[in-house]
């Protein structure tokens, strides 16, 4: 996750599979002794089953190899020679990869409930016990939780509720962005975006500005920032019985249960203090209110268990609360860096868009919700925008609670799912030069909503049941927030450099950035004196 001290923070796949062979060693010679019975356990749940193609596995650590690099761009180039049902094995984990938008159809038309799982492994299960939204086993537990989020949290009210909000932190952090640019020199957009971004979530969640200029506001972004940077760290390191469940002691004598719970305790103790946590349980208990409109923090401590009776307990409302901080922000941001980056290097939609911006808002006013509906050509740069970057290209990952079958093939239960939307979005047959930036592609058809994209040929926020579930804030905050920017604030490159020579290339993690940071100069248009 590229945040602003924490770029090497994220969840890294190459580090992983680096890291992977560089405990090989260690690991060796309990490996071999355990290679009998893996390919005993194997042939008797996998191996006479009828699996679809796929890249012949290694011994024991089957297709890892195979997500070298950029795993999406490594399984896009594989799903070309294997087709859009692909098979790998990672160690001893079936993984089906799904690389086109008519076999995820298939797939959510006949095993969306089949797929609502997450998979498990040793630091999710140590960090969030599956409490949380995002980790949980589907269940009731899962179903409460979420139904918390579309009832109580992400509501039309609630949005509509905040409407001011988001617009006056939009209003500070654009005043923040000239002043930097103006004083400091180049801006780092994507740190810019993470903090409103941030800030926005916070002031929904717990009423507060978190991340400030100042100097408290400063720490308290570089508090949150180290200890995301290392939960991320951790939930990228080598823990070889996730994928060797029979090495299951190999992972207890590296003590890595313990380290994990310690990152638990730190994380819950972080979110305790962030959100005030004791004190607000306390004004709850005696009946008092903040005097502040409600916000996510007494959404949940009124929140009860899926008994309908036991409240919440703390540590899951935390990390609901912290579920929502770490999915919501990183993603969001991306999604408007890569955004600006693509109509720099494209001047004709950048002016086109400038133009549908002054004609249908006019430099006498700020942009405003109610406008987002009359700006198709704003809504149909963000559609090819996600299209061509998508915050996390291989979604997150599910896991079958059941052996089913499909098109013909017969997989075990504990079958992993990666809708690859980096491949999906570029599918020739449905993109006509898929890698052109072409927002021109997606005018006439419906705004902004994914909810309804029942073709599955643009999937960012996932599908099925357990898609996005910040999904109504985002499709909100995010055209907002691209809005005012490209009506405010003109936008040079630094040192001479020229657009079509900005790196287009993106890192893997949370979500996916481009590798190196748009740095740029901001200064106000007309309409910024309006802020
Ligand atoms: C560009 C913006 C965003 C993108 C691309 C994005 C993408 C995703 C994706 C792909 C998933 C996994 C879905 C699946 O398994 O099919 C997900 C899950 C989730 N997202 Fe987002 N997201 C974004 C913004 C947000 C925001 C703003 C919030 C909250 C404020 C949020 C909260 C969540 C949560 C809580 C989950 C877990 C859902 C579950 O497991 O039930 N996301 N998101």
């Amino acid at each position: 996750m590229a945040t602003p001290d924490s770029s090497g923070g994220a969840f890294d796949l190459a580090k992983w599979i680096n890291g992977l062979v560089a405990h090989w060693g260690s690991v060796a010679v309990a490996v071999v002794a355990a290679a009998v019975i893996a390919k005993f356990i194997f042939n008797s749940t996998v191996g006479r089953r009828k699996l679809p193609p796929g890249p012949a596995p290694w011994p024991i650590l089957g297709n890892i190899a195979s997500l070298a690099g950029l795993p999406h761009r490594s399984l896009e180039k594989l799903a070309r020679k294997y087709g859009s049902l692909m098979y790998l094995r990672l160690g001893e984990v079936p993984c089906i990869v799904i690389s086109s938008a008519d076999v995820a159809k298939q797939l959510f038309k006949t095993h969306d409930i089949l797929f609502s799982n997450r998979p498990g492994g040793c630091f999710f299960e140590q960090l969030t016990e599956y409490r949380n939204i995002t980790a949980s086993r589907y269940g009731p537990h899962w179903r409460h939780l979420r139904k918390t989020c579309v009832h109580e949290l992400f509501t039309q009210k609630r949005l509509e509720a905040y409407q001011a909000t988001r617009l006056e932190e939009i209003s500070i952090s654009i005043k923040e962005l000239f002043e930097e640019s103006d004083k400091k020199g180049p801006v780092d957009l994507h740190a810019w975006l993470h903090r409103l971004l941030f800030n926005n979530l916070t002031r929904v969640i717990m009423n507060n500005r978190y991340f400030g200029t100042d100097e408290k506001g400063m720490k308290d972004a570089m508090d949150f920032n180290n200890v995301t940077a290392l939960m991320f760290s951790q939930a990228g390191d080598v823990v070889i019985s996730d994928f060797l469940p029979y090495l299951g002691f190999l992972t207890r004598l590296q003590g890595k249960p313990l380290l994990y719970r310690k990152t638990r305790e730190i994380v819950l103790e972080m979110m305790r203090r962030m959100t005030n946590f004791d004190e607000r349980k306390k004004l709850h208990a005696e009946g008092r209110s903040t005097g502040e409109p409600e916000d996510f923090v007494d959404v949940l401590l009124s929140s009860t268990l899926s008994d309908g009776t036991t409240p919440l307990p703390d540590d899951i409302c935390l990390m609901l609360l912290m579920d929502v901080l770490v999915a919501g922000t990183d993603t969001s941001a991306t999604t408007v860096e890569w955004t600006i980056t693509e109509l720099l290097r494209h001047p004709e939609a950048y002016k086109r868009v400038r133009e549908e911006l002054n004609s249908v808002v006019g430099s006498d006013q700020l942009v405003k919700e109610e406008h987002l509906e009359h700006l198709p050509y704003l809504n149909a740069v963000l559609q090819e925008s996600f299209r061509l970057h998508p915050a996390t290209p291989l979604g997150l990952p599910r896991e079958s609670s059941e052996a089913f079958e499909f098109l013909g093939y017969s997989l075990p239960a504990g079958t992993r799912l990666f809708v690859n939307q980096w491949a999906i979005h570029r599918d020739p047959a449905v993109y006509e030069q898929p890698e052109e930036f072409n927002p021109e592609r997606f005018l006439g058809r419906e705004a902004l909503k994914f909810i309804g994209d029942t073709q599955f040929q643009l999937v960012p926020f996932g599908s099925g049941r357990r898609n996005c579930a910040g999904l109504p804030m985002a499709v909100i905050v995010i055209p907002l927030v691209l809005a005012h920017l490209l009506h405010s604030v003109e936008f040079s490159l630094p040192d001479g450099q020229q657009p079509k020579d900005l790196d287009m290339t993106e890192t893997f993690g949370v979500a996916a950035p481009k590798a190196s940071p748009l740095m740029i100069y901001a200064t106000p248009r007309e309409s910024a004196a309006l802020y």
